[in-house]
C-alpha cells in the first residue's frame, strides 16, 4: 500500500466576479473558466506542462458542454495530454473538486492537479420544453419526409415552443434558495439587524482586503473588471435596513420576513482555479506552500421528508470532521463560512451553540459552542464578492490559503452549503 502524502496549496487564480446580465453578459463559462486558468498557468509558469489532472465543474452548463473542463484544457497553454474532467456538487463543486484532486495527490496518483469551477446565470442553458424536445429527437431519427410530415403534425400549436428556463429553485419544494433559507432563519430567530450587519462586515472587509493588495496574486482583471462588481463599500446599516424583503414574502409568516437583496449573496458570474501538488512536486518546481489540505468531510439533510433546514447540512459536517480530526470548533484561526445568505451564516453559527440541536440532532452531549467572529470570513465572502456557485469554493480555498501563508501559521475551516441538502466542508492548515 502507498503511503499518504501531505498535500499543498501553491495558490489560485479567479477573475473578479460580476453581476448577473452586466460586464460578463455576453461571456461563455468556458470564457470565464479559460480566463481563470490562463491566469493561474501564467502565474505558475505551468505552460507547455502536463498538469496530473484538471477537476472543476459548473451548476449551470449547456449541454454541448459535457466536458467543460476538457474543452477548457484543449484551449489553454497546458499540455493538451493533461486530463480533465467535469464534476458538480452544487454550491460545493469547487471545493468538492479541490477535494478529489487532493485525495488523488495524498494517495500518489497525481503529483500535481488544478481544481476550480465556473458559473454564470447571463448565460444559462435554455432547453426546449418536453413536447418539442422529444418530436425533435424522433424527427432526427425519421428516414423519410412522409415520417417527418406526421411527426411533426403532432405537435400542439404554441405550446411546444415554450422553453424551459432554469430556476434557482429546489426540484423536490420548488422553494427557492432564499425562500428555503428564509424558513430557517424563522427556525433559528435570526433577526434582520444581526444579518445586515453580517452583511455590511463582509462589505467592508473584502474592500479593505483588496486596498491593501491581498488579491493581487489571487486574481487576474478580466473584461475590464479589477474588483468584484458587488462590492459595495459605501453600503450603510442604514441603506439595508431600508431595503424590502425578497423571500419568505408569502404565507402566514409574511410579516417576519428579513432577508433582502442586500443580506443575500446576488446572481452571479465568475471562476476560479486552484493549484495543488504533492511537497515533492512543489520543492522540485521552487513553489512555495502556502498552505496544507488536511480534512474534509460532506454532509446531506432530509428537507423534504424531515424538518432540516435546506441549507444546514455543513452544520452536521462539521463536528463530524473534529471529530476525525481530533479538533474543537476553536481551534481555528479562521472560518471560511460560504455566505449563502447572512441568515444562514447564522443560523449554522446558532445551531452549534443550541444544546438541543447537538443532542437531538448531533447526538453530542456539549454544544460546539461560540466562534470569535473576528476571525470569521475576515477578507468578507459571497455577500460582498458574489456567488458563482461552482465558484465559490476555489475563492475560498485560495484566500484561506494565502491567510495561512500571511500568518505564518495556523488552521482554517471552510464550511459551503449546497443545495440538495447538501454540505462540503474542510480544514486547511499551516
Ligand atoms: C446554490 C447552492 O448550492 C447553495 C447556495 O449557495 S444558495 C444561494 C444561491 N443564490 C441565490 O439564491 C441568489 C439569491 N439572490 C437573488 O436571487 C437576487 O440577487 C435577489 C432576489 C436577492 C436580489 O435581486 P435584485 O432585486 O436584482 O437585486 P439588486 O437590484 O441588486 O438590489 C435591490 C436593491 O437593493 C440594493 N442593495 C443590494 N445590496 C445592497 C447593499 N449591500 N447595500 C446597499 N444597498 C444594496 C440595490 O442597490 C437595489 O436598490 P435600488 O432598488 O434602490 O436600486
Amino acid at each position: 500500500m502507498q503511503s499518504i502524502r501531505r498535500v499543498a496549496i501553491i495558490g489560485g487564480n479567479r477573475i473578479p466576479f460580476a453581476r448577473s446580465n452586466a460586464r460578463y453578459a455576453d461571456a461563455s463559462n468556458a470564457d470565464l473558466l479559460g480566463a481563470a486558468l490562463d491566469g493561474l498557468i501564467a502565474r505558475y509558469g505551468l505552460a507547455g506542462q502536463r498538469i496530473g489532472e484538471v477537476v472543476t465543474g459548473a451548476v449551470l452548463k449547456h449541454s454541448r458542454d459535457f466536458n467543460l473542463t476538457r474543452e477548457v484544457v484543449l484551449g489553454s497553454r497546458l499540455d493538451p495530454h493533461t486530463p480533465a474532467y467535469d464534476i458538480q456538487q452544487a454550491c460545493g463543486t469547487g471545493l468538492e473538486a479541490t477535494i478529489l484532486v487532493a485525495n488523488k495527490i495524498a494517495l500518489g496518483q497525481l503529483d500535481v492537479g488544478i481544481a476550480g469551477g465556473v458559473d454564470t446565470t447571463s448565460d444559462a442553458p435554455l432547453a426546449v420544453n418536453e413536447e418539442m424536445r422529444r418530436t425533435l429527437l424522433k424527427l432526427n431519427s425519421a428516414r423519410t419526409l412522409g415520417e417527418r410530415l406526421k411527426i411533426a403534425a403532432k405537435l400542439r400549436p404554441l405550446q411546444p415552443f415554450k422553453p424551459e428556463i432554469p430556476r434557482n429553485a429546489e426540484p423536490r419544494t420548488g422553494l427557492s434558495m432564499g425562500d428555503h433559507a428564509a424558513r430557517t432563519a424563522l427556525r433559528w430567530q435570526i433577526d434582520r439587524r444581526s444579518q445586515d450587519e453580517l452583511a455590511l462586515r463582509s462589505h467592508q472587509r473584502l474592500a479593505a482586503a483588496y486596498d491593501r493588495g491581498f488579491f493581487d496574486d489571487l486574481m487576474t482583471p478580466y473584461l475590464g473588471l479589477t474588483r468584484d462588481q458587488n462590492l459595495r463599500p459605501d453600503s450603510s446599516l442604514e441603506k439595508l435596513a431600508s431595503l424590502k424583503p425578497v423571500f419568505g414574502t408569502r404565507g402566514p409568516d409574511a410579516e417576519q420576513a428579513t432577508m433582502t437583496a442586500g443580506n443575500s449573496s446576488p446572481l452571479t458570474d465568475g471562476a476560479s482555479t486552484v493549484l495543488l501538488a504533492s511537497e515533492e512536486w512543489a520543492a522540485a518546481h521552487h513553489l512555495p506552500v502556502l498552505a496544507w489540505f488536511s480534512w474534509s468531510e460532506t454532509a446531506a439533510v432530509d428537507f423534504v421528508h424531515g424538518d432540516e433546514g435546506l441549507l444546514m447540512a455543513p452544520a452536521y459536517a462539521v463536528p463530524r470532521m473534529l471529530a476525525r480530526a481530533g479538533l474543537t470548533l476553536q481551534d481555528f484561526d479562521y472560518y471560511e463560512i460560504h455566505e449563502a445568505f447572512a441568515s444562514q451564516v447564522l443560523a449554522t453559527l446558532a445551531a452549534w451553540e443550541s444544546p438541543e440541536f447537538t443532542k437531538d440532532r448531533l447526538g453530542l452531549d456539549t454544544p460546539l459552542g461560540a466562534i470569535d467572529t473576528d476571525r470569521l470570513n475576515v477578507n468578507g465572502s459571497s455577500l460582498a464578492a458574489g456567488h458563482p456557485f461552482a465558484a465559490t469554493g476555489g475563492r475560498i480555498v485560495a484566500t484561506l490559503a494565502k491567510l495561512l501563508a500571511e500568518r505564518g501559521s495556523g488552521r482554517g475551516l471552510i464550511s459551503i452549503c449546497a443545495a440538495g441538502g447538501q454540505g462540503v466542508t474542510a480544514i486547511l492548515e499551516r
